[in-house]
């Protein structure tokens, strides 16, 4: 079976990539390498280098390939930027969902995997969030998200593209071999920046917002390895391959982490003393955010293997190690 994996070069695409080609799949990427990296792409895959909203380009991958299902990852991902620049947002997320759709249509493939995220839940009314919750987003990322998931349902009316939308929550982690991880240029989140100030490369973290509704005041997430999170995207792909209807999963692991138990933990960890200071809130930010995972614990029989933050953190600081100046292109 052959499965098209746009974004399959970036960070969460290329572990699941791995996963598809471990149990047995033929994977084509999709990838302008805005943010991915062809090195990151498992030789075993072919790699098309180009934009998924240009219809030409993505007409000839549909052509020359057979495809049976298509994940897909690529989009803009970082909520400060999404605050500043809504509109790069809804081009590249909701645009590019839409020029997928009309290819999907066009030559008749029928299962989606897509990546959305805890943020279309926006500020929750309780913690841990089901799928059933209300979906408020607090910033244009998720917004593009919660449109996507909504374009979606229709698309499953109109053309019977059956899909799943897996709302993430915090991903963290590396592959086990420590060859992939997460590598933005800016960085942005908060484990990665952690580790850059354990390895000297910045002075201090700044946690933002200190005065949050939560335990010690600053902001709750609840984290999940990039590992896990590739298995439920297989999981979730062949749950559709067979038969199974459209429907929404959370994927986390149910358990919250105060960014400064975060910072605690990484200490531990890289046994480094990480310089902190308390900084302003950070426009967007909800103040805890927590999966109920249940859904797609039954349904999609989902096992997370790594769920305890300092094995993501460990994870992480082993692949930081390996790569001291990052990944190359
Ligand atoms: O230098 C930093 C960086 C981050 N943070 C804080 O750390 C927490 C986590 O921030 P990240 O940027 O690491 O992650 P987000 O929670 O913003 O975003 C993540 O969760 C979202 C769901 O809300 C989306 O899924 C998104 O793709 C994903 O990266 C936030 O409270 C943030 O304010 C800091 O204090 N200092």
């Amino acid at each position: 079976m052959t499965i098209l994996v746009p974004g399959g070069a970036g960070y969460i695409g290329s572990h699941t990539v791995n996963y598809l080609i471990k149990n047995g799949y033929d994977v084509a990427v999709v990838d302008n390498l805005a943010t991915g990296y062809s090195k990151s792409v498992n030789p075993k895959a072919r790699l098309y280098e180009g934009d998924i909203r240009d219809k030409e380009f993505m007409s000839e991958i549909f052509d020359k390939e057979s495809i049976d299902a298509v994940i897909h990852f690529a989009g803009s991902s970082i909520v400060p930027e999404s605050m500043n620049n809504p509109i790069k947002y809804f081009d590249n997320n909701v645009y590019g969902m839409i020029t997928l759709l009309e290819m999907m249509e066009k030559y008749h493939v029928k299962n989606l995997v897509f990546s959305s995220s805890a943020a279309v839940y926006g500020e929750p009314k309780q913690v841990p969030i089901k799928e059933s919750d209300i979906t408020n987003p607090t910033n244009p990322y998720g917004e593009s998200k919660l449109i996507i998931e909504r374009i979606m349902k229709w698309a499953d009316k109109a053309y019977g593209i059956n899909s799943v939308a897996l709302r993430y929550f915090n991903v963290g982690g590396a592959s086990v071999d420590g060859s992939i991880g997460e590598n933005h240029n800016p960085e942005t989140h908060l484990i990665p920046i952690v580790l850059q100030v354990a390895e000297g490369k910045r002075d201090k973290l700044q946690i933002y917002g200190t005065n949050y509704d939560t335990n010690d005041g600053t902001n709750i997430r609840d984290y999940v390895h990039v590992v896990d999170l590739a298995d439920a995207h297989v999981l979730a792909m062949q749950y559709l391959l067979n038969g199974g209807k459209s429907d929404v999963f959370n994927l986390g692991s149910s358990h919250g982490f105060s960014n400064m138990e975060i910072l605690d933990a990484a200490r531990k960890v890289t046994n480094k003393g990480i310089p902190a200071e308390f900084a302003a809130r950070r426009p967007g930010d909800p103040a805890t955010l927590i999966a109920d995972s249940t859904k797609a614990r039954t349904v999609l029989n989902w096992q997370p293997k790594y769920e305890n933050v300092e094995k993501i953190i460990q994870s992480a600081w082993n692949f930081v190690e390996k790569h001291p100046n990052g990944l190359s292109k």
